[in-house]
């Protein structure tokens, strides 16, 4: 079962500037939440607080130990370029002194579209390869909760596309917190939106809505394209 996620913030101050403001966020069981907002306002900070890959700052507290429930995936690749593909996505299992589960590993890896290329090393695969090697990997890990920092952002738009599908299905049930750029991509996905928008004294959550319950969203349903024009105009707003 998937855990709730609950971050209480007090004022986060990086290089001498109010970053993100005294706030709580929520991020519920099971459910994905995109997070945007303008470039520099907080997201990855918010994500890596999350994760525990930066100290909690005093007074701030994080209902959510199990950091050993929590797979993460970001904007690099982070392959290990002496390993093959099947290498680098059961690298996990190994790590842990484990026998990797090699169908499920070539399985995944038929499903982001890089059949046929276990055996190619890191830098013989172009960089939007990598990063569906990348995707292959995080689920490999099958953890409830997923931390996603714009992970598709190195893909060209058909392939996004295709990801995108792919996660939506894969993650489904999991606790997912998605850091974009894309509103596209954050309707099409996330069961919740959340902006974070700057403000004086730290950046602050901002709820949008999205149109209906079921994803992956098609990106050509009307009331997806008008919420993606809504968000569009809002996040230009505060660029
Ligand atoms: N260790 C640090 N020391 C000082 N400043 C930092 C540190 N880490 C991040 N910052 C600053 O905090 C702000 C928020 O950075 P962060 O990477 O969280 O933003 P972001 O919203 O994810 O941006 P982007 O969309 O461009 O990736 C930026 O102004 C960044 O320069």
């Amino acid at each position: 079962m998937a855990p709730s996620i609950g971050l209480s913030l007090p004022r986060i101050r990086l290089g001498g500037r109010d970053i993100i403001g005294s706030a709580r966020f929520d991020f519920a069981a099971g459910r994905t939440t995109a997070l945007l907002g303008p470039s520099g306002v907080g997201k990855s900070t918010l994500l890596r607080l999350l994760a525990g890959l930066l100290p909690l700052p005093p007074g701030a507290r994080l209902d959510h130990s199990a950091h050993a429930l929590t797979a993460w995936m970001g904007q690099q690749d982070l392959l290990l370029p002496w390993l093959d593909l099947l290498g680098n996505v059961t690298l996990g299992a190994r790590l842990r002194g484990q026998r990797p589960d090699l169908g499920r590993a070539r399985a995944l890896i038929a499903e982001v579209g890089l059949q046929g290329r276990e055996a190619a090393r890191p830098a013989e695969l172009s960089g939007g390869m990598r990063q569906r090697a990348a995707l292959a990997r995080t689920l490999m890990e099958d953890r409830p909760v997923v931390l996603m920092d714009e992970p598709f952002s190195a893909v060209d738009a058909p392939t996004r596309h295709r990801l995108q599908t792919l996660a939506a299905g894969l993650l489904r049930g999991r606790t997912v917190v998605l850091v974009t750029h894309d509103p596209l991509e954050a309707l099409r996905l996330a069961d919740r939106v959340l902006v974070l928008r700057p403000a004086a004294g730290g950046a602050l959550p901002e709820e949008h809505p999205v149109p209906g319950t079921s994803t992956p969203r098609a990106a050509q349903d009307p009331a997806v394209m008008a919420a993606q024009a809504t968000l569009l105009e809002r996040l230009a707003d505060m660029a």
